[in-house]
């Protein structure tokens, strides 16, 4: 049984001097969310968010003054702001196409590759809950089944559905200050649901996000994997840009359902991916009809096809169509993912078919 207290954390943290190097970080009150269990601490230190990148130091020392304490074995602190007015958006560094992108300042992470890893893919949507979790976790287990060794990166911060999605609930361990991920079906997984505490009250904005995913692509032992996948936040706000920006991403795919108000959030996702030179691998058409499960009668529920038709009219490849299913929504929210509880299934032959597809665009893109 470990015994470290709260306390004992917090004497630390008043060791540490705050963004302003006056005060310490507890007598400025800026750390929240703190969590001690069995020798797992994690906290939260409130900064400035356009300070951020300039304040890493200033974390890692609160993190590395927390692992002298006597039984603590792992430490996880994130920065996260939490303001009454919207901090100033980061200011997106485009790049022209055909140019090389400007180094990130700071210690913003660089779009360098990780050691060990592969293609690193973003599964995006432009809008919340048309599925892009449960996409990406297929299509990891797709790719793992056709051979590679791959990894899922929960970059969700709204709703981190990972442990949920693949009956996760082993936490990273901490070894030699790194962390070891879980694995769940094979796929080693790190999920923002094993950073921060979900019930925390913490207003995460756009650089604070950068912190922890940095922390989740840099900290931890991912080597070897071919493939990772990361599910990204819903949306195509600051966030968004900068992670698709600073993340050394080899590609994109885009999950949209049917309506048309689905299909204009999808376009701006694309569109920022094309930004920022993110190669885009086709989109998905999720949800896209319905089979009566008694008589086998399709349904076009949302309507069919918009997405097929808006990859044609983006020049962007179409991936394929996925039903809305009973099947798909139970296991996923079972956490025994369709492609591993029904691998000769329908269901799992359509993410079979969509990995496929992107192992072909991923090798077109890489030697064009
Ligand atoms: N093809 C499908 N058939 C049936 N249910 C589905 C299908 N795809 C997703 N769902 C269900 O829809 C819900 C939302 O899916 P999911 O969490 O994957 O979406 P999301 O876009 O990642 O959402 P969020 O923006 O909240 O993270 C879940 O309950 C999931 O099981």
């Amino acid at each position: 049984m470990s015994s470290v207290t709260k306390e004992a954390v917090l004497e630390r943290l008043a060791r540490v001097r705050g963004p302003d190097r006056t005060e310490d970080l507890v007598s400025l009150g800026l750390i929240s969310g703190l969590n001690v269990q069995d020798g797992k601490v994690t906290f939260a230190i409130s900064v400035p968010p356009e300070r951020a990148p300039e304040l890493e130091p200033m974390r890692q020392a609160a993190e590395n003054l927390v692992r002298e304490i006597e039984g603590v074995e792992q430490v996880i602190a994130v920065l996260t702001a939490e303001r009454a007015t919207p901090p100033p958006p980061e200011p997106p560094r485009l790049k022209p196409a055909g140019s090389h992108q400007a180094p990130p300042k700071g210690g913003l992470p660089k779009k360098e590759p990780i050691p060990g890893v592969g293609a690193i893919i973003a599964v995006a949507s432009g809008k919340g809950g048309v599925g892009k979790s449960t996409t990406s976790v297929n299509l990891a287990l797709a790719l793992q089944a056709q051979g590679l060794k791959v990894g899922i990166l929960d970059a969700d911060i709204y709703g981190p559905s990972m442990p949920r999605l693949l009956g996760v609930s082993d936490k990273p361990e901490a070894v030699d200050g790194r962390m070891v991920p879980p694995t769940a079906f094979g796929l080693k997984v790190m999920s923002m649901g094993f950073l921060v505490d979900e019930d925390a009250p913490m207003v995460w904005r756009g650089p604070m996000v950068m912190s922890a995913i940095t922390q989740m692509l840099r900290q931890v032992d991912w080597s070897p994997l071919d493939v990772m996948i990361v599910d990204m936040p819903p949306g195509t706000g600051d966030a968004q840009l900068t992670m698709s920006q600073n993340v050394p991403l080899a590609g994109a795919v885009i999950v949209s359902t049917p309506q048309d108000i689905a299909l204009i959030d999808a376009r701006k996702g694309l569109n920022m991916f094309r930004k920022v030179d993110v190669p885009i691998l086709g989109i998905v058409e999720n949800m896209s009809y319905f089979l009566c499960p008694s008589c086998g009668e399709k349904s076009d529920i949302f309507g069919h096809g918009g997405a097929r038709e808006e990859a044609d009219r983006m020049g962007v490849p179409f991936l394929g169509e996925v039903p809305l299913h009973m099947e798909i929504r139970r296991n996923s929210d079972g956490g025994t993912p369709v492609v591993v509880s029904a691998p000769d299934g329908e269901h799992a032959k359509l993410y079979a078919s969509i990995a496929s597809t992107v192992r072909d665009r991923l090798k077109a893109e890489a030697v064009s």
